[in-house]
């Protein structure tokens, strides 16, 4: 028991989560294989929603992913205009506040892709809640005061906030990738929080941002590349040096990527799509392992490994990501 728990205390998983029988999963299994690929040494979770297809499920599994179904998690009833119509089921992400087998989790959107290993951020201090700071110049904040005076956290002195509309907004972080600890406390409190608070456009982005306002860290762009920075704000990027791409921008996502959208035929963007085929159709990067879908994380099944040697805790293995 008191050995379990020490091995509990100690694991780390990657999250992401999938929603519908749609073409998201594409981006899930690019995904595995990108962490496979910068050698992460961490399995990739998937929180599936009930609406996830055997199919996909049997692909993700195959992709060395542990599959985990949860329940769908929705907004109190609301009149609010999403920024996306879909955007309302982001809500049941709140889910993975309940992976308490594992200690810590790096949180990536299914539109995420990896080109840098990021085992580092698992480091960070417990107690806070890490991510990287949004950007407010896209058309999907056109209902944010922000935007109708064009300020940006990401350039605050270009147009300084106005102090008729009020004390300054706190930090605002992108949703796409978070580092977090899971807790079942919190779990309940998100939750509560959620009931007696009307939806907002960027649904549970925004929730989660009010909700860990106080123990919000900024980490650098590097870590979450919100596309738009690269025309918004390109003083602040150094392309080279990113890790995480988050193909968010209207047009972006590599699956559907047409060019023709706006912003979409630029070098970079169409360099950064061609990246993310490549690790997709690479069949080198496909999972190679033998899968047995119940999870468990990194060091700690090495641990787990020794403490079944010597017999005594009943572990059975998920595969690594890596
Ligand atoms: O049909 C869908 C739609 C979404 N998703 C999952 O939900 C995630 C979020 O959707 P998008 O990536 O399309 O959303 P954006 O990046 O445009 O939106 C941002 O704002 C959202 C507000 O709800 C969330 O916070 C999201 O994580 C954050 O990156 C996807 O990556 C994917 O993992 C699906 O599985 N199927
Ligand atoms: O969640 C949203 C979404 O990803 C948008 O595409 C982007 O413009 C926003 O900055 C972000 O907050
Ligand atoms: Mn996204």
């Amino acid at each position: 028991m008191v050995l379990e728990k020490a091995a509990s205390l100690t694991s780390r998983a990657y999250v992401t989560f999938l929603a519908g029988d749609g073409d998201y999963v594409k981006g899930v299994v690019g995904l595995a294989k990108g962490l496979r690929k910068v050698k992460a040494a961490y399995p990739l979770v998937v929180a599936v929603l009930p609406d996830v297809p055997e199919e996909h499920r049997r692909m993700l599994v195959a992709q060395g992913c542990v599959v985990r179904e949860i329940e769908p998690v929705y907004p109190p009833e609301n009149q609010t205009r999403f920024a996306m119509a879909y955007y309302v089921i982001n809500y049941s992400k709140l889910r993975i506040w309940e992976f308490v087998e594992y200690h810590k989790m790096i949180y990536l959107d299914g539109d995420i892709q990896v080109y840098d290993n990021i085992d580092h951020l698992f480091d960070l201090p417990d107690g806070y809640f890490h991510a990287v700071l949004d950007c407010f110049c896209e058309q999907t904040w056109s209902h944010t005061p922000q935007r109708k005076i064009g300020y940006c956290q990401q350039c605050p002195d270009k147009v300084r906030w106005a102090s008729e509309l009020g004390p300054k907004p706190a930090l605002y972080f992108n949703a796409g990738m978070f580092v977090y600890e899971p807790s079942l406390s919190t779990y309940d409190d998100l939750l509560t929080t959620l009931k007696m608070t009307p939806p907002t456009p960027f649904a549970e982005q925004d929730l989660l941002n009010m909700f860990f306002r106080d123990i919000y860290k900024p980490i650098p762009p590097v870590y979450n590349l919100v596309l738009a920075m690269l025309w918004r704000h390109p003083e602040n990027i150094e392309l080279h040096k990113v890790k995480v791409v988050h193909y968010c921008a209207a047009g972006s996502k590599p699956w559907r990527y047409t060019g023709k959208e706006e912003n979409m035929d630029r070098e970079d963007i169409k360099m950064l799509v061609k990246k993310w085929w490549e690790i997709y159709n690479d069949e080198s990067l496909d999972y190679k392992g033998t899968n047995i879908p119940i999870h468990s994380g990194g060091e700690t099944d090495k641990y787990a490994a020794a403490l079944v040697d010597v017999g005594g805790v009943n572990y059975v293995f998920a595969p690594s990501a890596a």
